[in-house]
C-alpha cells in the first residue's frame, strides 16, 4: 500500500508525534532547544522552585546575544568589561549562573563562538535538517533554512520543553511560496523575502507554516535560506522551511555538533527522505515570478510596507482597505515621509548591517563589495557592522573585510543583536533614519522615535556611501 504523499512539514511533524490527542493537538518531541538571556530566566526559576531538572540538557544550548554591548568585552588586562545597564547585567549574569547549575551547554560572552543564537545554532551544527527546534524567540524560524521545523515559543513553553523535551501543539496549515525564474542583478535573498511579505502581508501567514519552493530557493546558499526563513514570522507564519538538499548536506558536514562517521551517513539518508512528495498538497499556494522582484525596502512601520527602491512613498489613500489607509498615514507621520517622495531621495543618518537576518559571512561580503574603495557619506553619523558570531567575525577578518569597512568609516563591532532592537547600547536616535539589514521596522524598534528602513546588506552599504537610500544597481563603479 502506498502512503499518502506528504509535505516536508507533515513528514517532520509525523516523525515527532509522541501522542495524538482527540482534539487534534499532538505532543511533539523537541530535538533542540536554544536559550538566550532575555526569555529564559523565568523558566529556569520555575524549574528551580519546582525542584525539577532539565530533561535533556545535552539538547539545549545557551548563548547570550540581545543585551550584550557590541564594544570590546575585555579590557587591556583581559578582564571582562562590566555592563553598565543594570537589567542587562542581571539577565546576563542569571544565564551565566543558570547554565552550569542546570548542566546546559553554554557559550559565554567572550567565547570565540559567541553570537546571535540564530547564527550560532546552524554554524555549530546544533540545528539540523528534519529536527524540531525551539527557542524563546520569534526569529527561531531562521533555522528552517536547513529544513528544520523551527519556531519561537513563550516562557511557559520554554519551561515545558526544559522539563519534558516536548510541547503540546496544534498542527499548522501549510503554505507553499514558490518563486521561480531568474533573479535580477542586485536582488538578494533579503529582497526576495521582503517582496514575499509585501505580497502576502504581515498577517498573510497566520496559522501557516510556509515552505519556500522553486528554483530560486534551490539555487540559494544556506546563508540566503536562513535569511528567508528568518523573516517568515514577519509574514505572520509560525515557521518557514526549505527542503534539505546537497547544498544543505555540504553546509552541515564537519560542523562541531553535526553527526559524524556512521551517524553522518544515517542522518543524510533520513534527510534525503524529507522533501515534499510529488502529489502532496498545501492548504495555500502563492506563486511569484522571480523577475518581478527588485532590490526593495520598507517605507513604513510594518514589514509588509515594501516598495522597490525605484518606487515612491505611497499615498495612504492608494490602499483599498480603510484600516490600512489609517495605518499607512500613521506610519508616514512616524517615519516623517511625504507621499510621492522618491525612495532614493530619502537621506539616512544611520546604517546597521547585522542581526540574525543578515550578519553571516555572505552578507558581510555583499556589503564589502559595495563599500570597497568608497567612504561613508558625511551625513551618516553611525555606521555599524556587527557580525552575527565570533566565527563570522574571524572569517571576515581573515578575508580582509574588516579593513574595507574600517577604512570606509564603519565601526567593526563584537557579535550580538545590537541595533536590531534597542535592548543594548546600540540605538538609533529619535527622529533619525536607519537603513537596517534587520527584520523589524516597528515603531521604536531601534530606539524611541527611530525610523527604520529594512534593506539588504548591499543596499545598506549603498546607502552608507551615498548618505541616502540608494539603488545598489545604480552606484557608479568605485574609484
Ligand atoms: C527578545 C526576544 C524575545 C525577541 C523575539 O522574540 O523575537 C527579539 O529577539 C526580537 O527580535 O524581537
Ligand atoms: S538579531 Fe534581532 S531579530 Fe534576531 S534574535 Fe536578536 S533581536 Fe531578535
Amino acid at each position: 500500500m502506498s502512503s499518502k504523499p506528504r509535505t516536508l512539514y507533515e513528514k517532520i511533524w509525523d516523525a515527532h508525534v509522541v501522542e495524538r490527542r482527540d482534539d487534534g493537538t499532538c505532543l511533539i518531541y523537541i530535538d533542540r532547544h536554544l536559550v538566550h538571556e532575555v526569555t529564559s530566566p523565568q523558566a529556569f526559576e520555575a524549574l528551580r522552585v519546582a525542584g525539577r531538572k532539565l530533561r535533556r540538557p545535552d539538547l539545549t544550548l545557551a548563548v547570550p546575544d540581545h543585551n550584550l554591548p557590541t564594544t570590546a568585552r575585555l579590557d587591556a588586562e583581559g578582564r571582562r568589561v562590566p555592563i553598565a545597564d543594570v537589567e542587562s547585567a542581571s539577565q546576563l549574569a542569571t544565564l551565566e549562573r543558570n547554565a552550569p547549575e542546570f548542566g546546559v551547554r553554554y557559550i559565554d560572552a567572550v567565547a570565540p563562538e559567541q553570537g546571535i543564537v540564530h547564527v550560532v545554532g546552524p554554524e555549530q551544527g546544533f540545528s539540523q535538517p528534519g529536527t524540531t527546534i525551539v527557542c524563546g524567540d520569534s526569529h527561531t524560524a531562521a533555522h528552517g533554512g536547513l529544513g528544520a521545523l523551527a519556531f519561537g515559543i513563550g516562557t511557559s513553553e520554554i519551561e515545558h520543553v526544559m522539563a519534558t523535551q516536548t510541547l503540546l501543539l496544534a498542527p499548522s496549515k501549510t503554505m507553499e511560496v514558490r518563486v521561480e525564474g531568474a533573479l535580477g542583478a542586485g536582488v538578494s535573498p533579503k529582497d526576495v523575502i521582503l517582496h514575499v511579505i509585501g505580497v502576502i502581508g504581515a498577517a498573510g501567514g497566520t496559522g501557516y507554516v510556509i515552505e519556500y519552493t522553486g528554483n530560486v530557493f534551490r539555487e540559494m546558499s544556506i546563508e540566503g535560506r536562513l535569511t528567508v526563513c528568518n523573516m517568515s514570522i514577519e509574514g505572520g507564519a509560525r515557521a518557514g522551511l526549505i527542503a534539505p538538499d546537497e547544498t544543505t548536506f555540504a553546509y552541515m558536514r564537519g560542523r562541531p555538533m553535526a553527526p559524524a562517521g556512521a551517524d553522518w551517513d544515517k542522518a543524510v539518508a533520513w534527510w534525503r527522505t524529507l522533501p515534499t512528495d510529488p502529489g502532496a498538497t498545501y492548504d495555500k499556494v502563492v506563486v511569484i515570478d522571480a523577475a518581478d522582484i527588485a532590490p526593495c525596502l520598507t517605507w513604513g512601520t510594518s514589514p509588509e510596507d515594501v516598495v522597490p527602491i525605484t518606487g515612491v512613498v505611497p499615498d495612504p489613500m492608494s490602499f483599498a482597505d480603510p484600516s490600512k489607509q489609517v495605518a499607512a498615514q500613521k506610519s508616514l507621520d512616524y517615519m516623517g515621509l511625504t507621499p510621492g517622495t522618491r525612495m532614493r531621495d530619502v537621506p539616512v543618518e544611520n546604517i546597521f548591517i547585522g542581526s540574525c537576518t543578515n550578519s553571516r559571512i555572505e552578507d558581510l561580503r555583499a556589503a564589502a563589495a559595495v563599500v570597497k574603495g568608497r567612504k561613508v557619506a558625511a551625513n551618516v553619523r553611525q555606521a555599524l557592522i556587527v557580525p552575527g558570531s565570533g566565527l563570522v567575525k574571524r572569517q571576515a577578518e581573515e578575508e580582509g573585510l574588516d579593513r574595507i569597512f574600517v577604512e570606509a568609516g564603519f565601526e567593526w563591532r563584537e557579535p550580538g543583536c545590537s541595533m536590531c532592537l534597542a535592548m543594548n547600547p546600540d540605538k538609533v536616535p529619535a527622529g533619525e533614519r536607519c537603513a537596517s539589514t534587520s527584520n523589524r521596522n516597528f515603531v521604536g524598534r531601534q530606539g524611541p522615535g527611530a525610523r527604520t528602513h529594512l534593506v539588504s546588506p548591499a543596499m545598506a552599504a549603498a546607502a552608507a556611501v551615498t548618505g541616502h537610500l540608494t539603488d545598489v544597481r545604480e552606484l557608479e563603479p568605485a574609484a
